[in-house]
């Protein structure tokens, strides 16, 4: 049987009968050949409620690409049956010629497994027909029904101007949703500002959101246009606003029904701002506590989009795995571990990772997959196999809330845009200097440090010995590409370097 072209959708979680289902979508999480990791097939069930699996069959492939069966001369040429009934685990037919587990996989509610095959092949086996997302859209990497949801979500979002709120913990890509929603938006000639209001301190909230006029207090020596009116005609997006003080939720509030604002002692000015906040937080609870306006909830969730943690989609686990593993490779020159070797040696990324990266929780979700990957790419570039360090200690309760350091740093000089793509983009556009990226960003140093230490952004002085020995390594000494690998400046690993010897 090979994969299907007409399809019914996925059925919804909570649906439990595989009665009711065609079929099953297969994704390939683990292969000799990572590139083929997000590849899937969407096969019926037979008259006996069965699916085959070889070597030959079904056929899996990538959106908009033709089908290729798993070829591993490893697996058996002829099919073995896995078989379902409503409510039950799936079994193989000939438990003899089993080619290896089955087991239920975290939060899928009876409706999905990981199948390993010869511990050569990993699939994720999901109840229902679905077409194969593309791997990358959007800037989202990713191949789950949720993430593909999550586009349909985004696109139908851009164009309409209604205010959005992203819910989703640290890390699962708000700040990528609302790129993605500005890009695709009527909007995307125009800026768009991204805020973290976690890293502004309360006293100087509203004059960095909606500016002051010459004089209107001690500091001000000049007027200053706040956020709202540098993303004029744009997209101003809101992160953490669950932290917004219930003065500035006043503000905001009158910001979005009157469409105007007012400069800390200036006049009143209208202003043409799309609206996008995030939150981590459950603002719900934070309404019924009293420390959220209903009235500003009830505006900002004209549409909501909810993002699922990483742990609960696994096939974007797989794929994400394989992405940011490219990316750190390709900084080493080392890309040719991603590439199928041959049928007889055994993989680089190999399933035993493959299967920690799937059972790990995730709590920072894809910031700390990009993070325990890179340093995987590090430290394995020049090993037989990777390790993956899955174990990486959770993520502080919230990786984007303000410490006090960053407050303390924040209350010395106002911080502005201090969110990971803004910090990521202006460090690479000032070769990693922090001071450089600093002075562009209009923060104190310290502010920037406190900042890219809490998002783990990596910093040449906090680099260890082995990190840096590993980087040594697989750059054969030369020192720039070390700093490109290590995504640091020049300097900072000179210095660093200096230290170390
Ligand atoms: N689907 C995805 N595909 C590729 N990269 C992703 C995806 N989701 C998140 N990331 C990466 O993870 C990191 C964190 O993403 P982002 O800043 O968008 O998350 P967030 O939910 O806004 O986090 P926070 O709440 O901590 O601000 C970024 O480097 C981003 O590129």
């Amino acid at each position: 049987m090979d994969s299907i072209a007409t399809l019914t959708p996925a059925h919804a979680p909570g649906d439990d009968c595989a009665q009711d289902v065609a079929g099953v979508t297969m994704t390939i999480v683990g292969h000799p050949d990572p590139g083929r990791v997000g590849e899937t097939a969407a096969v019926e069930f037979d008259a006996r409620q069965r699916v085959p699996l070889s070597r030959r069959e079904p056929l899996f492939a990538a959106a908009g690409q033709p089908g290729r069966p798993l070829e591993d001369p490893h697996l058996s040429r002829s099919p073995i049956y896995l078989s379902f009934k409503a409510g039950e685990m799936p079994v193989w037919t000939d438990p003899a010629h089993a080619p290896s587990e089955i087991r239920p996989l975290h939060g899928a509610q009876g409706r999905a497994w990981y199948v390993g095959l010869r511990r050569r092949v990993g699939l994720l086996i999901e109840l229902g027909l679905r077409a194969a997302p593309p791997r990358e859209q959007h800037g989202l990497v990713g191949v789950s029904a949720a993430t593909a949801r999550l586009r349909e979500q985004i696109e139908a979002t851009a164009g309409s101007e209604l205010p959005v709120l992203l819910s989703g913990e640290t890390g699962t890509g708000k700040e990528l949703a609302a790129q993605a929603i500005h890009a695709l938006g009527r909007r995307r000639q125009q800026p768009l500002v991204a805020v973290n209001l976690s890293a502004i301190p309360d006293s100087t909230a509203a004059s960095q959101l909606f500016g002051h006029a010459r004089g209107a207090f001690t500091d001000a020596a000049r007027a200053h246009d706040g956020y709202f009116l540098q993303a004029d005609g744009g997209t101003l997006f809101l992160d953490e606003i669950g932290d917004a003080s219930i003065g500035l939720q006043v503000q905001l509030l009158r910001a979005l029904e009157q469409r105007e604002i007012q400069p800390v002692g200036g006049r009143v000015r209208a202003v043409d701002v799309r609206l996008i906040t995030a939150t981590d937080a459950d603002l719900d609870d934070a309404v019924a506590a009293g420390r959220f306006r209903k009235a500003l909830l009830f505006r900002l969730c004209g549409q909501t989009l909810k993002l699922l943690p990483l742990r609960d989609r696994p096939a974007d686990i797989a794929v994400q795995l394989v992405h940011f593993l490219d990316r750190a490779l390709d900084g080493l020159g080392r890309r040719e571990h991603l590439r199928l070797r041959s049928w007889t040696d055994s993989p680089w990324l190999d399933l035993e990772a493959v299967e920690a990266a799937l059972n790990a929780r995730w709590p920072g979700n894809s910031r700390e997959l990009r993070a325990v990957a890179s340093q995987a790419a590090l430290l394995g570039a020049n090993q037989p196999k990777i390790v993956l360090a899955t174990s990486s200690p959770p993520a502080p309760a919230s990786a984007s809330r303000s410490t006090s350091a960053v407050a303390n740093a924040a209350a010395e000089e106002p911080a502005r845009a201090l969110t990971e793509s803004a910090i990521r983009a202006t460090l690479a556009a000032h070769q990693h200097s922090v001071r450089g990226a600093a002075r562009a960003l209009q923060v104190a140093p310290n502010t920037l440090y406190a900042r890219m230490r809490e998002l783990g952004i990596p910093l040449a002085g906090a680099l260890s010995d082995e990190e840096l020995a590993a980087a040594h390594e697989a750059s054969g000494g030369n020192v720039t590409m070390m700093a490109r690998a290590l995504g640091v400046s020049l300097r900072g690993i000179q210095r660093r370097l200096g230290r170390a010897r």
